[in-house]
């Protein structure tokens, strides 16, 4: 007799990839912000007064859920119960309510006492409130997000199930990576004219992950009830304590956890502190460092599946993951002794953290079984956690050990001396040798007081130091001003606007087209000022333009300048708001400093030394636990060096 076939959705390709799209998009939003913050780490250094281990503390809040309520598996659990749909949209949920906490616990708003500041000042008072609500909102983000990995992986096995499954999910995960590779990449680019932007762009990306899988709930009620109809319900892959029982008295599969654990923690903690690393020890800009610190994830995406292809066409997994371990150690050990281009070993490590991942998850199938997998990757994500906690805190805490005075506070003499003069002379006080007849850069902060930390000037300047760390630099000469309070500017009365059209997005000067010069404007309470750009017969010839605005004296001297995006309407007036663009330069001397009322600190590169040994340490331990791996594998015969695809 002919067997009924029964079509579902599954077998309508488009809704199938469709679906995959869905959830590998909302898997990108959540590894987007797992690092949208970690180009940022000097900036709530300098906007929040973190020290390195606050930095690392508040990260590393991520995996406290997931080690000490071993959310990945109660995820698991509640997931088995509860199903796909009501499981996911909480985790997803939480995820975004932890985004907006976190994003809020660095604004303005609740700096300024908004509702739980005093909550959160009336405990733990060595600790900043900011730190705490930060704390709180990246708690709940990552009890969310590991659960959703779980749930996300979940759906792409539902739907490709003795389909293209391996591809699915490898994509799945290469989308995911693509998340981290952007945030690296984006962050440093959204820190204007408001530093938390970048961080408010995170929490958006959550909010549409989470609308996104409200609209794959609809296609989940609807593939049940097909497969509900051509299925009987399948009991396989639920959670059991007797395999939790059964896998944690499997040596081999302990040491792949292990593996897992000491291999991870050596990279995404990492990654938390690459572009600080960069920004510190290379002397980069921001950008430059989210740039290359992204190189590590755009290469994984691509040498992912080319080594996933090797392990299941020629085998050699455990070999690979071997290799993989000792290449971390070498990219650590570069980073942490050597000054050779950091594109080196981050390539390394992009090659490491491909060979690893490729070879490891796809060989935990060949130890536990397909239907342990769920629980047997809930518990590796959960001792994995236990590393993603530690890691940031110890490096965080080393780093602020390797470098006590980092942070020199001006004198009210000095600050006075650096007015006049703008001379500032010191000798780096590190260890170790790292700045020694170096390019340096360090920041230069002025604060409102001390007490409310309101930051009125910041800059970066660019130095050598001598044999001995000694260095010297006029302050004044601001090279890169990062932010300035407008409101402190003494600008003269005969001072003059400029609007300049940008004419191409890498403009250099030349390549502006000048719309207007006045001497006649006011600004307005809210320094606003609106321009006619008629009066000079030169309206530009889109509405909305890329612009220069600068404030000139009558000799011609830049007081004050930003790029800024204008709008011009149909009568010619455009509306130009200061202080909200990306600033360009500012005249010291017109900043209306009222000596006795600022505080100022000078902000030394970090010596990363110490903190990198660490993580080649780290992988030391991958690497013993790798050979163990390997040759555990030989005795009790899961095959892991063969292919996993077997003709
Ligand atoms: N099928 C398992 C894939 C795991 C991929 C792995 N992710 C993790 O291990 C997560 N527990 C941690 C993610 C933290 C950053 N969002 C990976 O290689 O990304």
């Amino acid at each position: 007799m002919k067997e009924k076939i029964h079509k579902t959705m599954r077998d309508n390709p488009a809704l199938r990839w469709g679906v995959l799209l869905l959830s590998s998009l909302v898997m990108f939003f959540n590894y987007y912000f797992y690092d949208a913050l970690s180009p940022l780490k000097d900036l709530m250094q300098t906007n929040l007064g973190f020290s390195s281990s606050d930095y690392g503390a508040f990260m590393s809040a991520y995996s406290v859920p997931n080690v000490f309520l071993a959310m990945a598996v109660l995820g698991g659990i509640i997931l088995d119960k509860l199903g796909i749909r009501i499981t996911g949209t909480l985790f997803v949920f939480m995820m975004a309510l932890g985004g907006v906490i976190t994003a809020y616990g660095a604004s303005d708003m609740y700096l300024a006492g908004g509702p739980g500041y005093a909550l959160m000042n009336s405990f733990l008072t060595g600790y900043s409130p900011s730190l705490k609500m930060m704390y709180l909102g990246f708690f709940i983000f990552g009890l969310g997000a590991e659960t959703s990995i779980v749930v996300l992986s979940k759906i792409v096995v539902k739907w490709f199930k003795g389909k293209e499954l391996a591809l699915a999910l490898g994509l799945n995960l290469a989308i995911g990576r693509l998340g981290t590779a952007l945030a690296l990449f984006l962050s440093p680019y959204l820190i204007h004219p408001e530093w938390t932007n970048a961080i408010w762009f995170g929490v958006l990306l959550l909010w549409l992950g989470l609308l996104f899988y409200i609209i794959y709930i609809f296609l989940d009620l609807k593939i049940d009830k097909q497969v509900k109809e051509a299925l009987p319900e399948s009991e396989e892959d639920q959670f059991r304590w007797r395999d939790l029982l059964d896998l944690i008295t499997n040596r081999t599969f302990i040491f792949i956890t292990l593996l897992c654990v000491t291999f991870y923690s050596a990279v995404f903690p990492f990654v938390k502190y690459a572009p600080d690393l960069l920004m510190n020890k290379f002397g980069m800009e921001r950008d430059i460092a989210g740039q290359i610190s992204s190189i590590l994830m755009f290469g994984t995406i691509l040498l992912t599946p080319l080594f996933g292809w090797i392990a299941d066409n020629k085998g050699k997994s455990a070999t690979l993951m071997y290799l993989g371990s000792a290449l971390l150690i070498i990219s650590h050990l570069m980073f942490a002794l050597t000054t050779i281009t950091p594109l080196l070993p981050i390539f390394l490590l992009g090659v490491a953290f491909s060979l690893v991942p490729a070879a490891m998850w796809p060989a935990v199938t060949k130890i536990v079984g397909d239907n342990k997998l769920g629980t047997a990757y809930g518990f590796m994500f959960s001792v994995q956690n236990i590393g993603l906690w530690a890691l940031p805190i110890l490096v965080g805490v080393v780093l602020d050990a390797s470098n006590p005075e980092f942070r020199i506070d001006l004198k009210d003499q000095q600050f006075k001396e650096i007015q006049h003069s703008g001379n500032f002379e010191s000798t780096l006080n590190t260890k170790s040798s790292t700045f020694n007849n170096k390019d340096i850069k360090f920041k230069y902060v002025v604060y409102k007081d001390s007490l409310s930390g309101e930051i009125v000037y910041r800059s970066y300047y660019e130095t050598k130091t001598g044999k001995d760390g000694n260095y010297s630099i006029n302050l004044k000469n601001n090279e890169m001003v990062d932010f300035t309070n407008f409101d402190l500017l003494q600008i003269p009365e005969d001072a003059r606007i400029f609007i300049d059209r940008v004419k191409s997005p890498t403009f250099g000067d030349n390549d502006t087209i000048r719309l207007l010069e006045t001497s006649k404007f006011r600004l307005d309470e809210n320094n606003q000022y609106i321009a006619n750009l008629a009066d000079s017969g030169k309206k530009p010839d889109k509405k909305n333009f890329d612009a220069i605005i600068s404030i000139k004296d009558a000799e011609g001297r830049v007081i004050y300048s930003e790029s800024q995006k204008l709008y011009v309407d149909k009568t010619g007036k455009t509306e130009i708001k200061f202080g909200f663009g990306e600033l360009r330069s500012v005249n010291y001397d017109a900043l209306n400093f009222k000596q006795e009322k600022y505080v100022a600190e000078i902000i030394e590169p970090l010596d990363y030394t110490n903190a990198m040994l660490m993580f080649s340490a780290l992988g030391l331990l991958g690497i013993l636990f790798a050979f163990l791996l390997k040759r555990d594998d030989k005795v009790s015969g899961y095959g892991l060096e063969q292919p996993n695809i077997q003709k």
